[in-house]
């Protein structure tokens, strides 16, 4: 299926209760099965990624599959290595394509029983959950650190608490400064300095917990108005200061063209000029925005040049293949300067007669691209029904701000 997507002007006026952040859904989910909590969560996530989590935590049987969602298949493995039972752990085909090794050897050399059943390194996975008794161990956090995070939220119930010294560069940093605030609200101290992350044994409270709406799938709107002739959206469900390092987009996009207004609730963002030459900007603390931000310079015509790409291959899909190849299609030539970096200096190629872009599973290919719509209405946009894993309702805010969605 795919979806033709028009508007008849580029006026972008309304507002938009944005989906609630699928990161701190799985985090918060998690802590209260650890900590045998009943305790409500308001505002959770129905996107795929969080109720694959919620499945899983809830079912009585012991094969889990866990879809194409990241966090859930790294946080469930920490947290089944810990609960006695003999668990099987699968995903989507391109899961079994997302390195575990270095979560999988950091839970073992903790006394974890973690195999692998098919390819060395990759789920699925068979997990003899023990009591896991080690209390220090050293990891590489240059790959993602959803493998710190997932060691991090198991820390404190563990019998020794835990010792994470971490080598190399650490991507990411961001989403583990995340894992560290949410347990800090859930009561559970913790010291991050340098390379050393200390938890020690302690107990997470039961509380009931609001989730803060999801910085990430917001930056599609900050796109959509950078590319509008003029308007005003209202944003309900962010906090201005937030644990998302996503929520660092906004002085990025004041750039591009679009400005934030902050209220109690929520934020107003408008129309602005942009007078930006070229783009220079490193996304290491933010990786999901690297599409959305590739995808709105182009269209805007404004070169840039990103760095801090290095996790992008072994997201949803390789992103940085997935960008140049669709960009190609609307006639943008994207290189990749160096590992870690993707680049657009101007140049243009004739485009494609007819376009579609794939989605390649990926739901940020389908959000990152519809802002085309904005300025034109002859390209489709293919799978669109991808946009679940993170934001279900995104079709449906769009056609309520006036946009056709039609499909083909
Ligand atoms: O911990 C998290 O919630 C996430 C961490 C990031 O992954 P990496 O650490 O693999 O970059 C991010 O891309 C992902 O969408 C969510
Ligand atoms: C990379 C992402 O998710 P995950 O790694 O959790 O599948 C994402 O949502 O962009």
């Amino acid at each position: 299926m795919q979806y033709s997507i028009s508007k008849t002007n580029k006026v972008l006026e309304g507002r938009v209760v944005l989906p609630s952040s699928k990161s701190i859904s799985n985090r918060v989910q998690i802590i209260n099965a650890l900590s045998n909590s009943f305790e409500p969560i308001k505002n959770l996530s129905d996107c795929d990624d969080s109720r694959a989590m919620q499945n899983i935590l809830f079912s009585n049987t012991n094969t889990f599959d866990v879809g194409h969602a990241g966090t859930t298949m790294r946080f469930l493995t920490a947290y089944l290595s810990k609960i006695v039972g003999e668990w099987t752990l699968t995903g989507s085909d391109r899961m079994k394509e997302r390195p575990i090794g270095v979560l999988v050897d950091a839970l073992n050399s903790l006394g974890a029983q973690i195999s692998y059943l098919e390819k060395e390194g990759y789920p699925p996975l068979k997990i003899f959950g023990s009591n896991i008794t080690g209390k220090e161990v050293e990891l590489k956090g240059d790959t993602s650190s959803q493998y710190i995070s997932a060691l991090l939220l198991i820390a404190p119930t563990l019998e020794n608490g835990l010792r994470i010294k971490l080598k190399g560069d650490v991507v990411s940093r961001s989403y583990i400064e995340m894992t560290l605030n949410i347990m800090e609200e859930f009561g559970v101290k913790s010291e991050f300095k340098g390379q050393e992350i200390f938890v020690a044994k302690q107990a997470y409270q039961r509380i009931p917990y609001t989730v803060e709406g999801d910085w990430s799938g917001a930056s599609y709107w900050w796109s959509f108005m950078a590319l509008a002739s003029e308007g005003k959206l209202y944003l309900d469900g962010l906090r201005r200061r937030s644990f998302q390092g996503d929520s660092g987009l906004v002085p990025v996009f004041e750039k591009l063209g679009a400005k934030t207004q902050f209220s109690k609730r929520g934020m107003f963002i408008e129309k602005k000029e942009s007078d930006c030459k070229k783009l220079v900007y490193d996304f290491l603390q933010m990786p999901d925005l690297a599409q959305t931000f590739a995808v709105c310079s182009c269209l805007k015509g404004i070169p840039f040049h990103f760095k801090g790409l290095e996790t992008l291959k072994i997201k949803e899909t390789d992103r940085i293949h997935a960008l140049i190849t669709e960009l190609g299609k609307l006639g943008y030539v994207l290189h990749e300067p160096a590992e870690g970096e993707l680049a657009w200096d101007g140049e243009r190629k004739e485009e494609d007669e007819k376009i579609v872009i794939e989605t390649y599973h990926d739901h940020r290919m389908a959000m990152a691209f519809a802002p085309v719509a904005i300025l034109r209405n002859d390209v489709l946009i293919d799978d669109p029904q991808v946009v679940k894993k993170s934001y279900p309702e995104f079709w449906e805010q769009l056609k309520s701000l006036n946009f056709e969605v039609k499909e083909i």
